[in-house]
Parts: structure tokens; C-alpha cells; sequence
């Protein structure tokens, strides 16, 4: 589409950021084209580490690390500040214990067990958006999001903190944003169960 005639070498000598360069490609759009209103773009990186063997760094070969995906969305409209989002897919986190499912309401149709204990195993998604889109630290906020997600979901790492339900813990992801974050104004927080393990 459009995008081939993009000089993208340049593009990429200003890429240190998706947040930053999904604006620069919004802001590129809007100002070359008078008919274009609104521009969107989505942004996910890949998180491609070297393979090392024996401290020493493969020539070639990689990695895919599972840490979750960093991803970002940037919408702009004509005359209006930017909305940017950032986020994290695709984190695969597992709680062996301290984590059950119970006090859900009942009615006569419900057939699942009250869970004290169970095996958690879960996609975590989430996103959120600032007050604010000058001067942010997209990287530093990304970081310190992505802490209070494992803080949130796993407790201190001696004796771990109780889950009475994932919906419980997508609460406690998202105040945790909410303290230590203040550009934040709203989080999204989605946890997809993969396997429950009941003991
Ligand atoms: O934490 C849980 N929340 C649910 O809503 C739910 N539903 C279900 O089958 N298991 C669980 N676990």
C-alpha cells in the first residue's frame, strides 16, 4: 500500500521507540495527505535474543524470548493531541499454589467447584494510556508496568500472596499500575486461563 513509497531508512534512523515511531508514521500521514483525517498504527516488537553457548555469542542464531510482546498503538487525528497506548501480549505467567477460584456467585445452573487450590496457568494481556503523551519515558513506564504485573500476580517471592480469582488479580494488576504509575489514566487487563490444574 501506501507505505512502500515510505523513505524507510529514514523511518528507521528515528525508530528508539514504537510509541515514538508510530507517531512520527501518524504525523507523517496526516501532514502529506490533506484528505487523511485520522491515522492509526500498531507496533509490536520481537523479542529476538542471541543464542550464547558457553558465554560466547552465536553468529546467527536466536531466541525467541517468551518475556511478553511490547506493543504499542498510536491514533492521531487532524488537529487534535495523539492517543498512545502501550502494552504487553502474549505473557505466559503460572502460579503452582496460592491460587484458587471461590465466593462466585450461584444459581441453579452453576456446577463448578469452589477452588482453594489450583495451578494457574495464564496469557496475560494488558494495556494502557496516558494523561499526558509529551515527555514520557515510554521505556521506563513499559518496565515498571511490566513489574507490577509479576508483583500483582505472584506476591513476595517467600510465601507468594493468595488468588481468590484471576478477576481478582486483574484488579490488583491494574491499582498497582495506578499507584506506581502516575502518567497512567486507564489500564486494560485481560488474564486467559490456558490450564487449570485442580489438586
Ligand atoms: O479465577 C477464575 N475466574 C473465573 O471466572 C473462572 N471461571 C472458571 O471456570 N474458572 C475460573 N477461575
Amino acid at each position: 500500500g501506501p507505505l512502500c513509497h515510505l523513505n524507510w531508512g529514514k523511518l528507521f534512523t528515528w525508530l528508539h521507540l514504537i510509541e515514538e515511531f508510530a507517531l512520527d508514521i501518524c504525523n507523517h500521514f496526516i501532514s502529506s495527505f490533506c484528505h487523511v483525517l485520522y491515522a492509526k498504527v500498531f507496533i509490536q516488537e520481537s523479542p529476538w535474543h542471541r543464542l550464547h553457548q558457553n558465554c560466547v555469542s552465536h553468529a546467527h542464531s536466536f531466541i525467541f524470548a517468551p518475556e511478553g510482546i511490547r506493543f504499542c498503538e498510536v491514533e492521531l487525528c487532524r488537529n487534535a493531541s495523539p492517543v498512545i497506548f502501550s502494552g504487553i501480549k502474549d505473557l505466559k505467567l503460572m502460579k503452582t499454589t496460592q491460587s484458587g477460584f471461590e465466593n462466585f456467585h450461584r444459581d441453579k445452573y452453576t456446577t463448578l467447584p469452589e477452588r482453594r487450590d489450583r495451578v494457574l496457568c495464564a496469557e496475560l494481556f494488558l494495556k494502557w494510556n496516558y494523561l499526558e503523551c509529551t515527555d514520557v519515558d515510554f521505556d521506563c513506564i513499559w518496565n515498571t508496568a511490566r513489574e507490577c504485573v509479576l508483583e500483582a500476580f505472584s506476591g513476595p517471592p517467600d510465601c507468594g500472596k493468595y488468588s481468590p480469582s484471576y478477576q481478582k488479580t486483574v484488579n490488583d494488576i491494574q491499582m498497582l499500575i495506578l499507584e506506581k504509575v502516575p502518567q497512567v489514566l486507564l489500564s486494560w487487563v485481560n488474564i486467559f486461563l490456558k490450564q487449570q490444574i485442580q489438586v
